[in-house]
């Protein structure tokens, strides 16, 4: 196995959890140095290799893929106010270099490969959004154009992993803690809330179910900022918080959307998960007239207004099952 970005959060909570169900090895590929170091000595275990490179640089992850089964392509630029002003570079790494993993991936004989992606590359508004959409467009391409090739390339798709490096449930607790107010963008924006084990699940769900050029989802339920921070803040002890609206920030959207009607039109049911397969049609759409009307999706986006919403005490219940805030409670 091996895990580009794997030394973000995302990439070394796959990594525990790989090693917890005993797999043999795993190659983790990033550029920092420093936390590789850490994530070496944290984990101490030998089935971990570390390579350093730059996914930008096609011929560093070559020796990353070697040997190696199945890729969860995770590194990427993902803060989104950054790469409004830097948008070439979220080119580089999410577009050029997802091109670059597939290639390499590819060429080694990987088995398997997962492209991590958001929701906030349908209809996307921002540089990260859209430089993320057109690594999904270049996964799906990659099976369309190849249907010989060996590897399975499928996409997952998330909203906010809660608790995440930089978001915002860590600044409401940072924030609570110092005794500052709450900072709320706007406070009716709803954004979809999932677990980091939540999507660790969806990528083994990609593993083991993908057809070349899926697309997966996992349901989700979303709140609004306000019922988030009330959560947060009923949670620490504080019942009525002081509340600060800021406004809304660059390439921000008021909800999310993980798949839009035309995925929906498509999708198959599969429990917790949404399955979107490729179209893999050639471009001689003659080819494919059946005699019957064209039939238009109907179905509704799937977005973080129209799922289901959560109250503060459901929000807090979910909160509690993460494992950063029942530390933080023992700690108190
Ligand atoms: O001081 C703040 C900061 C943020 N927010 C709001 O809180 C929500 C969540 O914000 P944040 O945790 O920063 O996440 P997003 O900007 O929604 O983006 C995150 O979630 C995406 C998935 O949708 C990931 O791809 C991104 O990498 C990740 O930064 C948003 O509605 C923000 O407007 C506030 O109300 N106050």
């Amino acid at each position: 196995m091996a895990i580009s970005g794997g030394t973000g959060s995302f990439g070394s909570t796959m990594a525990r959890h790989l090693l917890e169900r005993g797999v043999e090895r795993i190659h983790i590929f990033s550029r920092d140095e420093t936390k590789q170091d850490e994530m070496r000595r944290q984990f101490n275990d030998e089935r971990l290799r570390f390579f350093l490179g730059d996914v930008r640089d096609e011929s560093s992850l070559l020796p990353a893929m070697r040997g190696v089964d199945y890729v969860f392509h995770a590194a990427a630029l993902k803060q989104v106010p950054s790469c409004e002003f830097f948008p070439q570079q979220a080119v580089l790494t999410n577009v050029q270099g997802s091109h670059n993993v597939i290639r390499a991936a590819s060429m080694a004989g990987v088995k398997s490969l997962v492209c991590l992606s958001t929701d906030k590359a349908v209809y996307p508004v921002n540089a990260m959004g859209m430089t993320k959409g057109l690594m999904e467009k270049t996964a799906q391409a990659f099976a369309r154009n190849h249907p010989e090739s060996q590897m399975t390339v499928s996409v997952t798709r998330y909203g906010n992993v809660m608790y995440s490096r930089g978001s915002v449930i860590p600044l409401f607790v940072k924030q609570l803690m110092d005794g500052k107010p709450l900072t709320l963008t706007e406070p009716t924006m709803t954004r979809f809330l999932m677990s980091l084990a939540e999507s660790v699940d969806l990528v083994e769900h990609a593993f083991t179910h993908a057809e070349p050029g899926d697309l997966f989802v996992r349901k989700a339920p979303a709140s609004t900022v306000e019922v988030l921070a009330r959560a947060v803040a009923g949670l620490l002890g504080v019942d009525d918080p002081e509340i600060r609206v800021i406004g809304i920030r660059h390439g921000e959207k008021l909800h999310e959307t993980l798949l839009s009607r035309e995925e929906m039109g498509k999708a198959s049911d599969e429990g917790d998960y949404f399955r979107v397969p490729l179209d893999a049609r050639s471009l001689q759409y003659e080819l494919y007239f059946d005699g019957e009307e064209s039939s238009i999706a109907r179905d509704d986006d799937y977005t973080s207004e129209n799922t289901q919403q959560m109250g503060v005490e459901e929000t807090k219940a979910l909160l509690m099952k993460l494992p950063e805030i029942q530390q933080l409670l023992t700690e108190r």
